[in-house]
């Protein structure tokens, strides 16, 4: 039996790590009565949201309903469930006929269209009759007036320490032996999402006689191996067929894996053979989306032979040699862990605030832009100009190209956005980061500002150009040219690409 599952807290007052939350729950359900507000918990993968709703349930005495929005029900359940006034019941506790209705994957609710799009969720939410928790990842993924009509609740990762204690007593319970290190180690790697840590402690736990950091290091390594062994029969070897039985030993979800080849993938295929391979993962992808609009997992199998047969069937030349594959960049990074998350949410904002788009937008359409055009600052003038127009520091210039915080060539970068801002040469409303080139180079050299040449059609066509480039993605090796003098001598955004 799965132990997340075993040991999924059933009272508050097992869910660890977020006393504050858990705290304001209970009070939230108490207080029911006189605000009839809902809730919104959210907070990473893993840390507790739903098991604690659930386990709000059980110490209030409430009956759950359950949905989610991949549900097919719609919203008309909801309102059903939720608008229904309470009828006589005959239950232990709470108030007769009260139950609660957990709304699960609250941020996706868009992508379905039963729901009658996000207003109608909102309206019913806000006329509801019964307490209804809202769970959800990406607080700035649910719309503003849904966000509003509700309290929130925020869980945070849960931190090493309140890791630990966990998995000791659940180690006490299963009768393992363990090294202290070792549940160390295990907490260390999950950075703050606790069903991870129960997941990889089950992992680890099943193969050895008693825990030791060894075991818990050895277990990764196994499984990353298992993926680089796989992308060289995929990308290499094997024929669609061989591909897809080497898939069979991988250790990784769908999901991951297409993130693998994905990235992976462009280091040995090029032209029309990797314009078809893209053709067969964005097959996958679509077959992913339809496993979770639906939850019918046997679509999972789609998703593996386009990625997998598809990729291999791609192939036009025979591959060589010995490539570094590694692990998915920027799409994994995302929402990974709580640091990473504050950084990109807090440069969204900041995109979202000067182009005018929702935060959501920001983050989804433009950064993921910015960051391939940015990629590990190789076109240099056009990081500045990023880093002036949304005042990042090395910490988001890291985050957005995938260089180094502490390099030099990020500081160096910083400092000249600094001063390309003084010089008040971006504070153009608009595509000004687009359309600053001349800017740029006038502050190198100490010339004014030249406000008059920013044109939006610049920015248009160095979209274009920059589209048709494949640099940005087939930077195996990554020779760092940071040291190129900022005052070289480019005319047009589409050179530096
Ligand atoms: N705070 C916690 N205290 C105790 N156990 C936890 C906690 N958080 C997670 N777990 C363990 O992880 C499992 C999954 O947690 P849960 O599904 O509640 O997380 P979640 O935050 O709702 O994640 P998701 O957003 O992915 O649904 C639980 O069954 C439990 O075993």
């Amino acid at each position: 039996m799965d132990w997340t599952e075993k040991y999924r807290p059933t009272t508050l007052s097992e869910v660890r790590g977020n006393n504050k939350a858990r705290d304001k729950l209970e009070e939230w359900a108490e207080t029911w009565d006189g605000h009839r507000d809902a809730v919104i918990v959210h907070g990473s993968p893993g840390v507790g949201k739903t098991s604690a709703a659930h386990a709000l349930a059980g110490d209030m005495g409430w009956p759950v309903m359950e949905l989610n929005a991949s549900d097919s029900r719609g919203a008309d359940v909801i309102e059903r469930i939720a608008g229904e006034a309470s009828k006589s019941g005959t239950l232990t506790g709470g108030e007769a006929g009260r139950r609660l209705v957990i709304l699960d994957e609250a941020d996706n609710f868009h992508g379905n269209a039963d729901y009658g799009g996000s207003a109608e969720v909102t309206r019913v939410v806000k006329d509801a009759n019964q307490p209804i928790v809202l769970v959800a990842n990406e607080f700035y993924d649910m719309s503003q007036s849904l966000r509003n009509s509700c309290e929130t609740i925020e869980f945070r990762d849960v931190s090493k320490r309140s890791i630990v204690p966990v998995l000791r007593d659940i180690c006490r319970r299963e009768d393992v032996e363990f090294e202290e290190e070792a549940l160390e180690k295990i907490a260390e790697d999950t950075s703050g999402d606790l069903r991870s840590a129960v997941n990889d402690l089950q992992a680890v736990a099943e193969e050895a006689e008693r825990l030791t950091v060894e075991d818990v290091v050895t277990g990764q390594r196994d499984t990353t191996e298992g993926i680089f062994d796989f992308l060289d029969a995929l990308i290499k070897e094997e024929d669609a067929e061989g591909a897809l039985r080497a898939s069979y030993d991988v250790d990784e979800n769908p999901d991951e894996m297409l993130n693998w080849i994905e990235d992976n993938v462009p280091k040995d295929y090029a032209g029309g053979e990797l314009a078809d391979a893209y053709e067969f993962l964005a097959n996958a992808d679509r077959w992913l989306g339809r496993v979770r609009a639906t939850q019918d997992y046997s679509y999972w199998r789609y998703a593996t032979d386009n990625m997998t047969a598809g990729v291999a069937a791609s192939r036009r030349e025979p591959k060589g040699g010995w490539t570094r594959y590694g692990p998915p960049s920027y799409w994994s990074k995302l929402g990974r862990t709580k640091g990473t998350r504050n950084t990109r949410d807090a440069i969204a904002e900041r995109i979202a605030e000067r182009e005018g788009t929702s935060v959501a937008t920001a983050r989804r359409e433009i950064l993921p832009f910015l960051s391939a055009m940015t990629h590990h600052c190789k076109n240099r003038d056009l990081t500045v100009r990023m880093a002036a127009v949304y005042e990042l520091d090395e910490k988001e210039v890291s985050f957005v190209t995938g260089s180094g915080k502490d390099t030099n060539k990020v500081e160096s970068i910083v400092e000249e956005a600094e001063e390309l801002r003084t010089e008040e040469t971006v504070e153009h409303s608009g595509s000004a980061f687009f359309d600053a080139g001349d800017g740029a180079e006038n502050a190198n050299d100490g010339d004014e500002p030249d406000a008059t040449d920013s044109s939006g059609d610049d920015g248009q066509e160095t979209l274009a150009a920059a589209g048709s480039t494949d640099d940005a993605t087939t930077a195996e090796s990554e020779p760092d040219t940071d040291d190129a003098e900022p005052d070289d001598d480019q005319s047009g955004l589409s050179d530096f690409m």
